[in-house]
């Protein structure tokens, strides 16, 4: 392709194996893969009717995290039989087919989007594909990342590739230096508020922007993360330091020669001046407020010291119908402020934001602090090694102490697959990246937030400005939070 290019065309470039037609569709070479006990049955169940193998099984990664309990004693039991067919059927099809098991009893389980990058299974420049829809995360690591279905997962399974359409190119660039308490979740809150849930809908996302460059990897996940909740089918971001920096020693990053050699590749990766992007979105994020969440999709939110919107505010039929809708399902009248809504629960999970830098986050609220009478707090850190590693430092102790339950590592009630599930009724806090209806439990309420404000929510039992509790430093020490 002549003229400048953007860093998602150059990737898609190089893994182009053939053009299918004139209109976009391309064979695309993928590198890798990681596969859920909850997508991926039914992909080899089909290479088994056909009879084929797997392509290349060392490309794959296999993670038990949609339906394992997360109580704290681990076992390999299930309680649930479902689910225990699930990972049941899942080991065996990681003997049958070769490909390496993180079950519940490992080490490094966690949340497929938490391992992968702890592994050093994504790195700068590749794509990955995945039976998941935040597979885009892996754009904070200089990887093109997207979420595919069922059948594409057997396809890629088989070859190595997938049949894939060329999407539309949307730059989101983000400028500024964000404020007290505001956290890379509130900054992609804003961004899915300004843009809409549909905001993205059909293109791949490039973040870029002197507030990119300045947040830490981790930040810079949740960004990747959450922007699928605007509609994104993939995501991209330059790669710079401290992302090698992060890949570095990691299992399955490369080593010796090799690494000084992908180096010298990846620190290519980017998009030339002048490329051209299908749309553009600019946010200066010293505008961005800690955000909550007052309805029932993620672009249904607002800065925390706002009130529940009116309906008839929306210019627009079919927003003011999903607004009255949703604010039927959560129980809110308009006007009300935000901080004046009481919650039962508080979560802290989720691939957005379960990493240690979101517990610190959070641990530092929580310090010195107990959890409000009547609010049951849970945290499930995103992997058993951010559990461990939050352990080592205090971390955990913090949580205790203020009378949260400290879980072991899997989606958990991000989506109550498992025996974590609110009742109808019930009012979440959650630093999760979805609060459609029933999410959490048929008849539960969610509000989305930031781990800092999810935890400003557990202590005051309501709805909480974090910077009323607290100035929660962006990036704490380990040693700062004795
Ligand atoms: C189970 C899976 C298909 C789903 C996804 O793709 O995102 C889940 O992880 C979710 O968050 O809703
Ligand atoms: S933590 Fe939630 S969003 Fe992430 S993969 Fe699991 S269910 Fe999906």
């Amino acid at each position: 392709m002549a003229g400048p290019r953007t860093l998602y065309d150059k990737i898609v470039d190089a893994h182009t194996v053939q053009a299918l037609d004139d209109k976009g569709r391309v064979l695309l070479y993928v590198d890798r893969t990681i596969l859920n006990e909850y997508t991926s049955p039914q992909a080899f169940s089909g290479l088994r009717e056909r009879g084929c193998r797997v392509w290349n099984p060392a490309a794959a990664l296999m993670v038990v995290d949609h339906v394992n309990p997360t109580t704290p004693r681990r076992t390999a039991d299930m309680p649930d039989a479902g689910a225990a067919r699930q990972a049941a059927y899942f080991a065996q099809n990681a003997r049958d087919f070769g490909i390496e098991l993180i079950d519940v009893l490992d080490p490094r389980q966690g949340i497929e989007h938490v391992v992968a990058p702890e592994q050093g299974l994504v790195l700068p420049g590749m794509v990955v594909a995945a039976g998941d829809s935040h597979t885009t995360s892996y754009a904070a690591l200089g990887a093109l990342g997207f979420g595919i279905g069922t059948s594409d997962i057997e396809h890629y399974l088989a070859t190595q590739t997938l049949v894939y359409r060329r999407l539309k190119t949307m730059r989101i660039t983000l400028h500024g230096v964000p404020g007290l308490g505001v956290t890379a979740k509130d900054i992609v809150m804003e961004v899915i508020r300004r843009i809409g849930a549909d905001g993205a809908v059909g293109h791949a996302v490039e973040f870029d922007g002197p507030a990119l460059s300045a947040l830490s990897v981790e930040e810079r996940m949740t960004l990747a993360n959450m922007i699928v909740e605007a509609g994104a089918r993939g995501a991209v971001m330059t790669p710079d330091t401290k992302v090698f920096r992060y890949i570095e020693g990691r299992p399955r990053a490369p080593r010796g020669q090799l690494w000084d050699r992908a180096l010298a590749a990846w620190t290519v990766l980017t998009s030339d001046p002048g490329a051209r992007f299908d749309r553009s979105f600019a946010l200066d994020v010293g505008e961005v407020a800690p955000m909550v969440t007052w309805g029932t999709s993620p672009d249904q939110a607002a800065p925390v010291a706002g009130r529940v919107p009116a309906p008839e505010a929306e210019g627009d039929a079919a927003r003011r119908r999903a607004a009255e809708r949703a604010l039927a399902y959560m129980d809110l009248r308009p006007g009300t402020p935000l901080d004046a809504i009481p919650i039962s629960h508080a979560f802290i999970g989720s691939c957005t934001n379960a990493r240690i830098e979101d517990l610190r986050d959070a641990a530092r609220v929580l310090a010195g602090r107990r959890v409000a009478p009547g609010v049951r707090a849970i945290v499930v850190p995103g992997s058993t090694a951010v559990r461990a590693q939050a352990e080592a430092e205090g971390v955990a102790e913090i949580f205790r102490q203020a009378g949260f339950e400290w879980r072991q590592s899997g989606c958990s009630m991000c989506l109550a697959m498992n025996d974590d599930v609110l009742a109808p009724g019930d009012r979440c806090a959650s630093s999760t990246n979805r609060n459609f209806e029933g999410r959490q439990g048929a008849g539960a309420r969610t509000h989305l937030m930031s781990p800092a404000m999810v935890a400003a929510a557990a202590v005051t039992g309501r709805i909480t400005d974090v910077r009323r509790l607290a100035a929660p430093a962006r990036k704490p020490e380990p040693c700062s939070l004795s």
